[in-house]
């Protein structure tokens, strides 16, 4: 995963191109502060979406477990599964992993 450099821009608005950045030399020009964050969000925006298509996947998959468990006489919810994931999340990303963890689970649960 790439790490993206710190800038002194705080918004996209400040393209004022006059401080080198990166590791411009003399055959590669300095990117604006400006030119940078718009390409990086630009990288964000395609991330967001990927992002949105994985929950939406995690939806369906989710629905189907769900499905299968009640028309078998079981429970929409299993709660002791949905701690694993908590606690997956909260190791992975620490506290607002758990608050990740949760609405996902509440975009996942209840569809079926
Ligand atoms: O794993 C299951 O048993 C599911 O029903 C899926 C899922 C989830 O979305 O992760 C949804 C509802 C349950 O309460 C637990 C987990």
């Amino acid at each position: 995963m790439t790490t993206p450099t710190s800038g002194t821009a705080a918004s996209g608005t400040a393209a004022s191109g006059t401080a080198a950045s990166g590791t411009a030399t003399s055959d590669t020009p300095a990117t604006a502060p400006g030119e940078r964050i718009s390409e990086d969000r630009g990288r964000i925006d395609e991330l967001d979406e990927r992002i949105i298509a994985l929950v939406r996947e995690r939806m369906a998959v989710s629905a189907r477990i769900q499905r299968t468990r009640i028309d078998s006489g079981g429970r929409r919810v299993n709660l002791s599964r949905e701690m694993e994931i908590l606690t997956r999340y909260r190791e992975e990303l620490g506290r607002p992993g758990t608050s990740l963890a949760m609405t996902l689970l509440e975009l996942c649960r209840g569809r079926v």
